[in-house]
Order: structure tokens, then C-alpha cells, then sequence
């Protein structure tokens, strides 16, 4: 962190005994229906919580899970969540039926000291995600209304800081704000990879937030040797070069700026020259290995070929530094998952050889663990993907930036 930035230490050196914290976390965790598939981000957001509840802090997280659309939504409770950082804890984690009505604020008056309390998915309430900055700044004023006169803002969430959000920036305009333990570890990695970065530098990109991260691309391609680009990603590059890509993953409205991004930087960037495609979307597709230049109609590419892993393999096996952010198939398919796996062995590989290696995103280190790979392979695993390559582009991130003060 930047010094100018006040850390969880300063906030402890204020007392916290009764007072209420506000904190943000990122607990958007992969699940299966109710079940909770890989718990990482709960459990790299415990420490922040704990030290402050330990401390006789009450203590209220907001998070968000996927992207409901500005309403109450069942499938994104974060009931599973809230129970799941209880068992983490050691203590009850209640969670208000709302995010700021009547139950959540009757339930942070009922607080006590060391309490742990979290309101709904925040993007529940339109106003979380809203472009209109007094939208989002009466939903932050109602957040802060639940700490009463004492309150303080932790930004715990390192996931998110690159979204201007009214949980993540435009409460911290409001309360005295400070760095969580996470944040601040976060940061102090990454930076590692914007200075005196050992070259050759590799970045690996897939997924499915494939027009989030484009822009990311044109920042990226000029300060590093190899893009690699698998996942959902690569099919929009796939038609920018002209081939029909089925009913794969495609963004329609950036092919245009994917051959720009391939005219200048065609020797950096990477694409599979052969992949997985399946008749449906499904773990029970049929599936089958076509040359990126086959991929029949009304078949969708779910993950990269064999061909594809060999060559990528090859070229992070010189990468000096590595940063991976997106899955390179769909992973959770057992069918789809062997891109994933072999471009993570590479690139363990890779840091077996001396490499430094960062990978970044909620699937993509879901991904590493729930395939049965090492953790230690890589140099760090970061809760943050979108945020990660944000940073790495050297971009102002607003959730950082609202800190700085
Ligand atoms: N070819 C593909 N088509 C559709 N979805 C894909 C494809 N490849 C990967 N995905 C999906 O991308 C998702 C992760 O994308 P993303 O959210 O961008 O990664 P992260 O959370 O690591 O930042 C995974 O759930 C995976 O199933
Ligand atoms: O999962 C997240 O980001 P990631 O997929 O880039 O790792 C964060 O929780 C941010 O979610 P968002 O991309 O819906 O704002």
C-alpha cells in the first residue's frame, strides 16, 4: 500500500472496543446450488474479521455474490456464505434479510461487543452498482447509518476495488477508511509485478468476462512478451481473424478491437490452434478436438485443445514472470477441465524453474485447487482477477485511489 494509504494497524491504534466497523469484503465464491465449491475467498477474508471482533469491534460485513440484477434474488443469498464464515470464525454470523432496511438495522443495534453480522448480497439494491454517483452515495449514507456514531470503514475486498461501487467507494468517502489485512497483502504482491519485472513476461488470459477484460489487453499487450489467450476469451479473437467459431462465447461488438489488438501486437498474443467443442453446454456434452479453423456450426468451444496446451506450454516454460487470470475451459465439466489443468502445470513448471508466478480471479484459483493442483506451485494466489489485471495495466483503481486520503 501506499503510505498515504491508513491501514487495519492504525484503526486498532484508535480502539475499536464497541464501536461498529463496516467491512467489505469479496466473498463472491463459486457455488453448486446452496453448496459452496471452493471456500478460498471466505477463508482469506476470516483474518481481517477476526482481528477486528477479537478486538471488541461489532462487526458488519457487506459483500455481494454474482451479479444479481438490482433485486432480491434466492439464488444469491448469501445464506451459504454467512454460515460458512460462522464455522470459519468460531461464532454465529447472522445475516439481515435486507442489506439496509429494517432488519438489518435493527440487527446492528442489537449488536454486541465482538459481534459479526452481515447484510444481504449489496447488489440486492440497485443503487450498488448504479453510474449515477447520488444513487449510490444514498445507499453508502444508509450503510453508514448502520454504525452508528462511532463508525469506521474497513476495505477488505480486494476483488472488487476496481469497481467504483457504493460498498467499495463511495462509503469510504464517509467513514474514517482504512486497508484490510487483505488489501494491503494483495497490493504488496502485485506491485512486485509492475517493477523491475524479470522478463520474459507472460500473462494467461481466459474466462468468461471476456468484454471486462479486452480493454484490459490494449494496456497490457505493449508491457508484456506473451498473451496467452484461452477460455471464452479467445473466441472473439478467433472470429476477429475471420474464422467461424460456432456457438462459442462471442462479443460481438469487440471483434473490431480484437483485430486492431492482433494487427499491432500479432507477435505477443497467442491463440489456440485447436480446441474442445461440445453440442451443449453440459458435463455430459459430446465433446470432440477440432483445429481452431473446424469449429462446426452450433457447436460451442468450451475449453482449448491439446494441440494449443503443448504450444502454450512451450512458451511459459521460458517465462521468467507469470500472471494468469481465467480459466482456459469450463473447468467445472470434468470434459472441459484438461486446459485448465495443463496450462496450470506449465506454469508450475514455470515457477519450478525460478519463474515468479501470480494467479489471480475467483474460478481461476477455484480452478487450481478444486483440479487437485498444488498451491505452493504457484508464488501467489490472489483473490483478485478483474482487479489484478487492472492493477497490472497500471490503472487507477477507484476502491484503492478513495483510500488515499
Ligand atoms: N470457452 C468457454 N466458454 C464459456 N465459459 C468459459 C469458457 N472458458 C472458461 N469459461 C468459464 O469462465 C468462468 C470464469 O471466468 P472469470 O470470472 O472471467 O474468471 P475469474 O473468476 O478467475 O476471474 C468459469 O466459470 C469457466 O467455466
Ligand atoms: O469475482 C470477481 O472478480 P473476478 O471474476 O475478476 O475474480 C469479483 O467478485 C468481482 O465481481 P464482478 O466482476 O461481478 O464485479
Amino acid at each position: 500500500m501506499t503510505t498515504s494509504v491508513p491501514t487495519l494497524a492504525d484503526l486498532l491504534a484508535t480502539g475499536v472496543e464497541g464501536r461498529t466497523v463496516l467491512v467489505r469484503s469479496d466473498l463472491n465464491v463459486p457455488l453448486d446450488g446452496s453448496t459452496i465449491t471452493d471456500a478460498g475467498r471466505i477463508l482469506a477474508s476470516v483474518p481481517t474479521i477476526k482481528t477486528l471482533s477479537d478486538a471488541g469491534a461489532k462487526v458488519i460485513v457487506t459483500a455481494h455474490l454474482g451479479r444479481p440484477k438490482g433485486a432480491p434474488d434466492p439464488a444469491f443469498s448469501l445464506g451459504p456464505v454467512a454460515e460458512r464464515l460462522g464455522a470459519e470464525l468460531g461464532r454465529n454470523v447472522q445475516l439481515a434479510t435486507d442489506v439496509v432496511g429494517g432488519d438489518a438495522l435493527a440487527r446492528s443495534e442489537g449488536l454486541t461487543d465482538g459481534d459479526v453480522m452481515m447484510v444481504e448480497n449489496v447488489r440486492f439494491d440497485p443503487r450498488e452498482t448504479s453510474k449515477d454517483a447520488a444513487e449510490r452515495e444514498k445507499l453508502a449514507k444508509a450503510l453508514v447509518e448502520l454504525t452508528g456514531d462511532e463508525g469506521a470503514f474497513v476495505s477488505d475486498g480486494f476483488g472488487v476495488v476496481h469497481r467504483e461501487q457504493a460498498s467499495v467507494y463511495d462509503v469510504a468517502k464517509l467513514l474514517p477508511h482504512y486497508a484490510g489485512g487483505l488489501v494491503a497483502a494483495e497490493v504488496e504482491v502485485l506491485a512486485k509485478l509492475t517493477t523491475d519485472t524479470a522478463r520474459p513476461y507472460a500473462v494467461v488470459l481466459g474466462g468468461s468476462k471476456v468484454s471486462d477484460k479486452i480493454g484490459v489487453i490494449e494496456a497490457l499487450a505493449p508491457k508484456v512478451d506473451t498473451l496467452v489467450i484461452g477460455g471464452g476469451m479467445a473466441f472473439t479473437f478467433l472470429a476477429a481473424n475471420g474464422l467461424s467459431v460456432g456457438s462459442s462465447l462471442l462479443q460481438e461488438d469487440q471483434i473490431e478491437t480484437c483485430k486492431s489488438l492482433l494487427e499491432r501486437f500479432g507477435d505477443v498474443i497467442h491463440l489456440p490452434i485447436d480446441v474442445v467443442v461440445a453440442d451443449k453446454f453440459a458435463a455430459d456434452a459430446e465433446a470432440k478436438v477440432v483445429p481452431s479453423t473446424e469449429i462446426p456450426d452450433g457447436w460451442m468451444g468450451l475449453d482449448i485443445g491439446p494441440e494449443a496446451v503443448k504450444r502454450f506450454a512451450a512458451v511459459l516454460g521460458e517465462a521468467k514472470t507469470v500472471f494468469w487470470n481465467g480459466p482456459a475451459g469450463v473447468f467445472e465439466f470434468e470434459k472441459f477441465a484438461a486446459g485448465t489443468k495443463g496450462l496450470a502445470e506449465a506454469i508450475i513448471g514455470a515457477t519450478k524453474g525460478g519463474a515468479f508466478s501470480v494467479v489471480g480471479g475467483g474460478d481461476s484459483a477455484a480452478a487450481v485447487r478444486t483440479l487437485g493442483l498444488p498451491e505452493d506451485g504457484f508464488s501467489h494466489i490472489s483473490t483478485g482477477g478483474g482487479a489484478s489485471l487492472e492493477y497490472l495495466e497500471g490503472k487507477e483503481l477507484p476502491g484503492l485511489k478513495v483510500l488515499e486520503s
